[in-house]
This record gives structure tokens, C-alpha cells and sequence, in this order.
């Protein structure tokens, strides 16, 4: 099985990358997804969150107010760091169930798309770890455009991540997304070709056929070596 890392800056387009994945039919695993899955009103990680940041944070029918919560946190590093600290049990496990049901369909190669997967080290579970670049110009012109907020807000936002410019550097695949979607698309063209070719023998023994074929093959191996016992 092969596990792709997809990560970025926020807004710098992992979303519209990770969406041609899903247009060529690769399953992806979307980690904002699994985030939100996890804080839903009566989950563990919601009576976490709620004992820690009080029942201000909820809305009237008792759902975490998103938008009020990203507020405290992404301007307070203290109190980030903390919702980090709470809900990152709750987020791999949920990613890594949502890996297994993949892996029990049969799945070979999977997108993982997680905007915090160097700060979690999570990248060292992928390979290979493609990193969506974007200007920091147009990063910002985007973030502000899509969530309609100023400028200081999405500068909090931005400085809420590791810099951009180091992700890059521990990429092995960047595509650059400052140009048009059509730009970006000629780039996953060629990253296609590259996540698609064969897999080595460790992925194929890490995917559900690969582990199927050893322990048969184990097995059978067993049996013919009692058959030939004197
Ligand atoms: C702070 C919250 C409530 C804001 O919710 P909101 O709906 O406004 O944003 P959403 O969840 O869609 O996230 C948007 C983007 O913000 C960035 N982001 C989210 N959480 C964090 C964080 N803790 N640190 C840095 N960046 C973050 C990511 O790039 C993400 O793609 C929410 O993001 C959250 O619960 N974050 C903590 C969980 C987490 O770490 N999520 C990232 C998954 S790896
Ligand atoms: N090449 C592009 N040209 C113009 N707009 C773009 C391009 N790529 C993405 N966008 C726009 O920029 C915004 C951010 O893109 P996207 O949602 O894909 O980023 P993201 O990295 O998934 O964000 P997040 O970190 O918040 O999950 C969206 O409004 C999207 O429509």
C-alpha cells in the first residue's frame, strides 16, 4: 500500500489538488474532514474541547462555533497549542480508521491530505510527501477572498503553520498552484504518472493483497514441509 502525503499552506490549494486525485478515481483521506468529524456535539473530543474552552464556544444547538473557536486559537499560540494537544489522539485515530476501511477494500494507493502532517510528523508514515506551494502574495489575496476576512486574520492564520517555504524543502514532490487551476493541472499530470507507477515489494506487502499472499504462501509452506516430516 502506498501512503501519499498532500500538504500545504493553508489556502495554498490542497483541496483543488487533492480534488483532481479524486476526478482520476485515487481515494483520499481528507484530515480537516476527520477534524470536524471528531468534535461533533457528544464525542470524546468534544467534551475535551468543551471542558477546557468553556460552553461559550458552542453554538445554541450545543455544535462548536467554529468560526469563534478559530478566532481564540489562531490568535493565542498557548491556547492552539492546546486544542492541538487535545485532538490529535482523536484525528490520527480517525485517519488511521479511515486508512483500514480503505486498506480492507483493497485500496493500493491512498491520498492522505493533512495540512498539519509535518507539524504532526505524520510525513514520516508517507512516501511520497507532495507539498502544494502557492506565493505568499496569492496565498494571502486567497485566504482573505475565500474566508472574507482582513488581512491580520489571515496573516494569524498563515503564521499558525510551519513557513511554507520549509515545507517545500522537505517535500519530494511541490507543485507550484501561484498560476491558474489549468497551470496546476499540467503539473499534476506529470505527479500522475509518478504516484501511479508500480509498486515496490514493501508497498505490495503492506497492501491487503501483498499480506494475503504472504500468510497463504506462509501456510502453504507449513503444510509442505509437515507433508515431507518423516
Ligand atoms: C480551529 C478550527 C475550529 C477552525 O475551524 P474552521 O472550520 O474555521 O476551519 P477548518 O477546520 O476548515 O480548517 C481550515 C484550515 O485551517 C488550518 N488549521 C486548522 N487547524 C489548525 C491548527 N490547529 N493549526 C494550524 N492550522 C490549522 C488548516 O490549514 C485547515 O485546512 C478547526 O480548524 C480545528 O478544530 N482545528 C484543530 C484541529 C486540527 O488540527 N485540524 C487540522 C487537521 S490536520
Ligand atoms: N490556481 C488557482 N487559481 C485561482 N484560485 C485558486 C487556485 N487554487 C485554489 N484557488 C482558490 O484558493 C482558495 C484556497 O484553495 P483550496 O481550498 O484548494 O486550498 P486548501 O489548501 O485546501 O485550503 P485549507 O488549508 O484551508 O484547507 C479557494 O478559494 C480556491 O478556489
Amino acid at each position: 500500500m502506498r501512503l501519499v502525503g498532500l500538504t500545504g499552506g493553508i489556502a495554498s490549494g490542497k483541496s483543488t489538488v487533492s480534488n483532481l486525485f479524486i476526478s482520476e478515481g485515487f481515494p483520499v483521506v481528507d484530515a480537516d474532514v476527520v477534524a470536524r468529524d471528531v468534535v461533533k456535539k457528544g464525542t470524546g473530543g468534544w467534551k475535551k474541547v468543551v471542558k477546557e474552552f468553556g460552553n461559550d464556544i458552542l453554538l445554541e444547538n450545543g455544535e462548536i462555533d467554529r468560526a469563534r473557536l478559530g478566532h481564540i486559537v489562531f490568535s493565542d499560540p498557548a491556547k492552539r497549542q492546546l486544542l492541538n494537544r487535545l485532538l490529535a489522539p482523536y484525528i490520527c485515530s480517525g485517519i488511521f480508521w479511515e486508512v483500514f476501511k480503505l486498506w480492507i477494500k483493497g485500496s493500493k494507493v491512498i491520498i492522505l491530505d493533512i495540512p498539519l502532517l509535518f507539524e504532526s510528523k505524520m510525513d514520516q508514515q508517507t512516501s511520497p510527501v507532495i507539498v502544494v506551494w502557492v506565493d505568499p502574495e496569492t496565498q494571502i489575496k486567497r485566504l482573505m477572498a475565500r474566508d472574507g476576512i482582513p488581512e491580520e486574520q489571515a496573516k494569524n492564520k498563515i503564521n499558525a503553520q510551519m513557513a511554507l517555504d520549509q515545507k517545500k524543502t522537505k517535500a519530494n514532490i511541490v507543485i507550484d498552484n501561484s498560476g491558474t487551476v489549468e497551470e496546476t493541472r499540467l503539473q499534476f499530470q506529470k505527479v500522475l504518472s509518478q504516484i501511479s507507477r508500480p509498486l515496490t515489494w514493501k508497498e505490495y506487502a503492506l497492501s491487503r493483497d501483498g499480506i494475503f499472499l504472504l500468510l497463504t504462501s506462509a501456510v502453504v509452506g507449513v503444510l509442505a514441509v509437515r507433508k515431507n516430516l518423516p
